[in-house]
C-alpha cells in the first residue's frame, strides 16, 4: 500500500510545486496591476473582470474537477492577489454566521474585512460613508419576495449596485441539546420563520415563535438557553455549539436568497450583465404598459419587476425593474433613453455582472 502512495505523491509534491511557484508568479503580476491603479487611482476590485475571469476557468476546464469547484480555487486567487493590491473592506447584515456573510465570501473570497453590522440600515450607512468599500444586502427571496428595506434604501440613498449573488438557502431547527424537549421559543428572523411556516404549523403548531434580529442571532440565543430553538443555516448552529433536531425544514427546497452588492463603483460590461432600475409613472390609465414598451421594441428582456408603494399618501408606485444588459450596451442604452423620457421619475441603480450560481 505504502508503495504504492509513495511515487504517487512524490507526484502530487511536484505538481504542487509547480502550483506554489505559478501562484506567485501571479501575484506578481497583480502587484505590478495594483501599481498601475495607484497611479491613476483606479478602483482596485473589478467585478466584471473577475466574473470574465471566472467564467473562463469554468468554460476551458477539462476536467475531472468540477467547474464549480475550479471557480472556487480561483475565486481565493483572486482574492488573495487582490489583497495584495488592497485588502477591500465589506459591511454585510451580521453576526458571523448569517447567510449574507457566506454571500459576501462567495462574492469576494475570503482575503477581505469583513464588517458584521447590526442592520440593512447600518450595512447602507457604513458603505455610504466609506467606512466599508463595499456592502452586501438581500434583495430578494425566491418563496418571500422583495426584501422591503433593500429596496427603500436603494431609492433613499446614493448607493450603486455592482454586483449580485444567488446563494441556496437551507434552514435548519437547532438547539443546545440536539432535542425539541423542555423547548417553548423557536427563535429566528422573520423571513426565516415565513420561509418554514408550513413545516412549523405541522411539526410544533403550539411552540410560539419569535422574530429575532438574524438567525445567527437566534443561534446564539440558543446557545445560551436550553428552552429555545433557532431556525438557521447549520454553519451558523455550528458557531454556537448547537445540535440539529430537524435539517433542512424550510417548505421551498429550492429556496433561494438574491443578495447585492453596493458601493459607489460602476461596473463596465462584462459580456453577460444586468441592470437595475427604479421608475415611477404618473397616475393614469395604461402609464405602465406604456412606460415599458421601448424594453420589448429594443429587444430588452426584463427579469424582475417589483412595486413598492411611494407613502406619499395617495396611490403612488414606484417599479423595481431588472433587465438582462449593461447600460452600455446600445439596445439597452436606447431603451432606457425611451423609457426615462416616458418616466414622471428614473434612476439606474447599477449594471453589474450576472450572479454565477
Ligand atoms: O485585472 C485586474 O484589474 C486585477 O487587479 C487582477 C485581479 C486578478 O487577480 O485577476 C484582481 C483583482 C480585480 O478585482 C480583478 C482581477
Amino acid at each position: 500500500m505504502t508503495d504504492k502512495l509513495k511515487p504517487l505523491r512524490e507526484k502530487i509534491d511536484a505538481i504542487d510545486a509547480q502550483i506554489l511557484a505559478l501562484l506567485n508568479e501571479r501575484a506578481k503580476v497583480a502587484e505590478e496591476v495594483g501599481h498601475v491603479k495607484a497611479e491613476t487611482n483606479a478602483p482596485v476590485f473589478r467585478p466584471e473582470r473577475e466574473a470574465q475571469v471566472l467564467r473562463g476557468v469554468a468554460e476551458r476546464n477539462p476536467g475531472p474537477l468540477g467547474g464549480r469547484e475550479v471557480q472556487t480555487i480561483f475565486r481565493e486567487i483572486m482574492s488573495a492577489c487582490r489583497a495584495l493590491e488592497r485588502r477591500v473592506t465589506v459591511a454585510f447584515l451580521g453576526p458571523a454566521g448569517t447567510f449574507s456573510e457566506q454571500a459576501v465570501y462567495a462574492q469576494f473570497g475570503t482575503a477581505i474585512e469583513a464588517v458584521p453590522c447590526a442592520s440593512i440600515d447600518e450595512v447602507f450607512r457604513a458603505t455610504e460613508a466609506g467606512t466599508a468599500d463595499f456592502g452586501v444586502v438581500p434583495v430578494e427571496n425566491s418563496s418571500e419576495g422583495a426584501v422591503n428595506r433593500t429596496l427603500d434604501l436603494m431609492l433613499a440613498t446614493p448607493c450603486l449596485i455592482s454586483g449580485e449573488i444567488a446563494i441556496a438557502v437551507h434552514h435548519s431547527l437547532m438547539t443546545r441539546t440536539g432535542s425539541m424537549e423542555g423547548v417553548r421559543v423557536i427563535c429566528a428572523h422573520s423571513q426565516a420563520l415565513a420561509q418554514c411556516q408550513v413545516w412549523l404549523n405541522q411539526n410544533f403548531p403550539h411552540i410560539e415563535r419569535r422574530a429575532v434580529a438574524s438567525n445567527a442571532e437566534a443561534a446564539r440565543m440558543a446557545g445560551d438557553d436550553p428552552t429555545i430553538a433557532a431556525i438557521a443555516s447549520e454553519h451558523a448552529g455550528a458557531q454556537y455549539g448547537l445540535g440539529v433536531t430537524h435539517a433542512h425544514i424550510q417548505d421551498d427546497p429550492h429556496n433561494r436568497t438574491r443578495f447585492v452588492v453596493i458601493g459607489s463603483l460602476q461596473t463596465n460590461p462584462s459580456g453577460k450583465d444586468h441592470t437595475s432600475l427604479v421608475l415611477a409613472v404618473p397616475n393614469k390609465a395604461g402609464a405602465v404598459y406604456h412606460l415599458l414598451a421601448p424594453l420589448s421594441k429594443h429587444g430588452v428582456s426584463m427579469t424582475r419587476f417589483e412595486s413598492r408603494p411611494a407613502r406619499i399618501g395617495t396611490w403612488e408606485y414606484y417599479f423595481y425593474v431588472d433587465v438582462e444588459g449593461h447600460v452600455q450596451d446600445p439596445s439597452v442604452a436606447k431603451a432606457l433613453a425611451e423609457l426615462k423620457d416616458n418616466a414622471a421619475f428614473f434612476k439606474v441603480l447599477g449594471s453589474y455582472p450576472t450572479s454565477l450560481t
